[in-house]
C-alpha cells in the first residue's frame, strides 16, 4: 500500500450505493506475479537525482506493463560506503500507476538508512523482488462512469455495498476494461472491517494468501459430472426394464 493510498472502512464503503455516489469494492489483484528479481546498475552519467529517480521509475513501469503485479517492494543500495545504505521502499498498486506522474510522486521515497530522513541516492544498484504481495481490495467510484458503463448501470447498482470481485470477475472484464479501473480507484478498504457476510470466497477473503486453486474440490465437480449423467442412465434403464418385465 502506497504511503498516499486511502483506507476505507466498508462501513463508510455502503453509504455509496445509489445513482448519485456509487463505490464498488473490488479485487485489485487480477494475475499474479510470483517472484521476480530484478539487478540494475544505473547510468553513472545519469543527469541528477530526478534523472535516477526517472531512470528507475522506467524499468519498472516496462516490467510492470508486461505483467499484472500488485505489490512492488524496491530495495536500492550502494557499493561505496556500506555503512549508510539509503533505500528506496516502494509499495504501490498497479492502477496507481495510472497517471503515471500520481506514481512518481506519490510512492518515492528514499531513506538514509541510518537517520531514516529522505536522502538523495547516490551512484547505485538497484535490486528488485516482485513478490507475491497481499490480496488488496480497491474501492473505486465509478459515479461518473454509471451512464457509459457498457453493461449498464444497473450492475454496478447492484454490486455496490459488497464484495463485487465475482460479479466483476464473472463478465470476463476486458485488459482494457481494466486499465480504465484506475481513472475510479480512490482507496484500499480495512479487510478488518469487512462484515463476515459480505465477505466472498474469493482471494479477496484471504488476505496475505496465496490464491490457490482449490484442486479437492475441482476434482470432485470432475468426478460428479461423469458419474451423475451415468447414475440417471442407469435409473432409466432400471425403470425400463422393470416396467417391460411387468407388460
Ligand atoms: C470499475 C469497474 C468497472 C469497469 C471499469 C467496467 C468496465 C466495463 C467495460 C469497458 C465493459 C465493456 C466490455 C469489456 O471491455 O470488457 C463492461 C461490460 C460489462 N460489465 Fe463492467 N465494468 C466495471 C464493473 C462491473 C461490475 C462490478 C459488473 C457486475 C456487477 C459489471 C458488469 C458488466 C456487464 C454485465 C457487462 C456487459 C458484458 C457484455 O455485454 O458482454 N461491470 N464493463
Amino acid at each position: 500500500m502506497s504511503s498516499d493510498s486511502k483506507v476505507i472502512l466498508f462501513e463508510e464503503l455502503a453509504k455509496h450505493n445509489h445513482k448519485n455516489d456509487c463505490w464498488l469494492l473490488i479485487n485489485g489483484k487480477e494475475k499474479i506475479a510470483l517472484m521476480f528479481t530484478g539487478r540494475f546498475e544505473l547510468n553513472n552519467s545519469s543527469a541528477g537525482y530526478e534523472g535516477k529517480v526517472f531512470a528507475i521509475m522506467q524499468v519498472l513501469t516496462d516490467i510492470l506493463a508486461q505483467i499484472h503485479c500488485m505489490r512492488i517492494d524496491v530495495e536500492l543500495s550502494h557499493n561505496l560506503a556500506s555503512s549508510i545504505l539509503p533505500q528506496l521502499q516502494l509499495t504501490v498498486s498497479l492502477w496507481e500507476l495510472f497517471p503515471y506522474a500520481k506514481f512518481l510522486s506519490a510512492s518515492c521515497v528514499f531513506l538514509d538508512h541510518t537517520t531514516m530522513i529522505p536522502s538523495k541516492p547516490p551512484i547505485c544498484k538497484l535490486w528488485i523482488n516482485f513478490s507475491e504481495g497481499e490480496h488488496i481490495m480497491l474501492v473505486y467510484d465509478v459515479t461518473s462512469f454509471l451512464d457509459d458503463h457498457p453493461g449498464g448501470d444497473e450492475v454496478l447498482l447492484t454490486a455496490a455495498e459488497k464484495d463485487a470481485t465475482n460479479e466483476f470477475e464473472d463478465v470476463g472484464h476486458s485488459d482494457s476494461a481494466r486499465e480504465m479501473m484506475g481513472k475510479y480507484y480512490i482507496g484500499e478498504i480495512d479487510a478488518s472491517s469487512i462484515p463476515k457476510e459480505h465477505v466472498q470466497e474469493t482471494p479477496s477473503a484471504t488476505p496475505g494468501v496465496m490464491n490457490q486453486p482449490n484442486r479437492g474440490s475441482d476434482f470432485m465437480i470432475k468426478i460428479l459430472q461423469f458419474l451423475v449423467p451415468l447414475l440417471i442412465l442407469g435409473v432409466a434403464f432400471a425403470l425400463r426394464s422393470s416396467i417391460k418385465k411387468e407388460e
